[in-house]
């Protein structure tokens, strides 16, 4: 493997998320929730600083999940036995995604919750 252009890199780098996207229900999920977010973001009107929280949210939820599924892609090319070790690398991973979501829900609730008692 000599070096890449950035160009490969970068078709790399997509590929890797179309894949994460293609053979991960969650991500789909999580996708599906930003778009939601984003939706309700722009119906609500909220402000430029606000828009920075939610998107911060958004990748990092995204990002995690991203790197959730590689793990388990590289524990599944290590071992298709079960295994201890095994079973905590991916539960921990699955932990991290969980603590990012929580954390996207709180801040859902701190920004768009004051918009919404507003409106109903
Ligand atoms: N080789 C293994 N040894 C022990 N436990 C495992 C192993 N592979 C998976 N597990 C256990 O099964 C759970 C689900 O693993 P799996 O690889 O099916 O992930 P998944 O269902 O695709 O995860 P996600 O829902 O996050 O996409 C893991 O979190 C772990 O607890």
């Amino acid at each position: 493997m000599g070096r890449r252009s950035l160009k490969d890199s970068f078709s790399n780098a997509l590929d890797g998320i179309g894949y994460a996207v293609v053979s991960g229900r969650n991500m789909r999920i999580h996708l599906l929730a930003a778009v939601l977010a984003i939706l309700t973001g722009v119906w609500l009107g909220i402000n430029r600083h606000e828009w920075v929280m939610i998107f911060i949210c958004v990748f990092m939820v995204l990002t995690v999940e991203t790197i959730n599924s590689a793990l388990e892609k590289t524990v599944d090319l290590i071992t298709s036995k079960y295994h201890p070790l095994a079973k905590h690398a991916k539960n921990m991973a699955a932990g991290a995604v969980l603590f990012t979501a929580v954390n996207a829900v709180i801040v859902g609730i701190l920004v768009f919750g004051p918009y919404l008692l507003k409106k109903f």
